[in-house]
């Protein structure tokens, strides 16, 4: 039996490694929350690890609240790049590797194409920057690392852009959505998935794909076309008399949407090298974005 600790069980990718976790009865996974384990207390986090002494960490923690960041910048590096560096750190005394994430922000979206692994990073903000001292707080504790950047992440659980959108498209007659910013909506559930899918063989002595991936599914689009996208699932899924078909959703520039944190233009990334090192990618938005609506219509508690 594997024994993997996750740190971030109640987020959207904490939820979706235990949505998954039936998948994979050779791995048993321990979940813990703000709860059993508050990140900002730094020394909690190698007790825990070492009270656990798990084969492989997973950290689906993170503070991921864009706008909010931009004034709790001490919290947002805290729990980006303090904490995880406490994880790493605890690893590497333990040889159990990393497996964490980060995110398109650290890019400034000015590429004129998919985003490798080693382009250039220019956060533009400060979420971005502490996810960017997060990733490389990792890579200076501990070789044994896989760092998976993905974006736009969507699920069932807690709060993102499908939910967002589902539950707007009730309330209001009109949605006017930013058609400026291009980038790759990817389901968690395929993220946990995938990631279960590779613990067996990163725990084997011979593996030798440690490092930076970008792992997204394959479709860029700017959010008002992914808000097309889900209007038209949940029409297919709930019928055209579901409350928010009536809709109309509206393109606007970045200008007419004012947020706090600046965001990128472009941060489509390119999941090639994820691709040809461990020979599979992600389902294509339609399939993952369908289970997602039937996940949210079986009722399940998603709150
Ligand atoms: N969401 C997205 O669009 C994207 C996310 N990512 C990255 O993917 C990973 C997973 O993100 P996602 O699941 O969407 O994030 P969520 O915001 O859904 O979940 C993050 C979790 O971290 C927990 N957390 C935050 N602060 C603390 C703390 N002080 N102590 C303990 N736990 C804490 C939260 O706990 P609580 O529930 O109690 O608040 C929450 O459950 C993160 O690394 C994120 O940066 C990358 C690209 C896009
Ligand atoms: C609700 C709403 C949002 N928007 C815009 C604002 C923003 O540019 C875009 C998406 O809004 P969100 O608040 O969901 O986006 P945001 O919180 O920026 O999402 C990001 O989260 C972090 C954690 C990541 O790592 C990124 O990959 C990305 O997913 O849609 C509209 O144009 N109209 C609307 O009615
Ligand atoms: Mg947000």
């Amino acid at each position: 039996m594997i024994k993997a600790l996750v740190f971030g069980g109640n987020g959207q990718l904490g939820r979706s490694l235990m949505l998954c976790a039936r998948d994979f009865p050779d791995i048993e996974l321990t979940f813990l929350d703000r709860r059993k384990c508050d990140l900002s207390d730094l020394g909690a986090i190698g007790r825990a690890i070492l009270d656990c002494r798990p084969d492989i960490v997973i950290n689906a923690a993170a503070y991921t609240a864009v706008d909010q960041a931009e004034s709790d910048i001490e919290q947002a590096f805290l729990i980006n790049r303090d904490a995880v560096r406490a994880m790493a750190q605890a690893c590497e005394e333990l040889n159990a590797p990393l497996i964490h994430f980060s995110t398109d922000y650290i890019f400034d979206g000015t590429s004129q194409h998919p985003y490798r692994e080693n382009d250039p990073v220019a956060p533009l903000g400060v979420y971005g920057t502490s996810k960017l001292a997060g990733e490389d707080a990792v890579r200076a504790a501990t070789a044994r690392h896989l760092i998976f950047r993905t974006s736009w992440v969507y699920s069932p659980f807690g709060k993102n852009f499908v939910k967002t959108m589902l539950s707007l498209m009730v309330q209001r007659d009109v949605l006017t959505i930013v058609n400026d910013q291009t980038g790759c909506p990817t389901s968690s559930v395929d993220l946990a998935g995938a990631v279960l899918r590779l613990v067996p063989s990163v725990l084997e002595k011979t593996f030798a794909g440690f490092g930076t991936y970008h792992l997204v599914s394959g479709s860029p689009m700017t959010w008002f076309d992914f808000a097309i996208h889900i209007h038209r699932a949940a029409v297919e899924r709930f019928g055209a008399d579901w409350a928010g078909n009536e809709c109309e959703i509206r393109p606007v520039s970045s200008d007419a949407f004012p947020t706090v944190a600046k965001r990128p233009g472009y941060s489509v990334m390119s999941s090639q090298k994820f691709t040809d090192t461990f020979g599979f990618g992600l389902p294509d938005l339609a399939e993952s974005l369908g289970a997602c609506l039937d996940q949210l219509g079986e009722g399940e508690n998603n709150a």
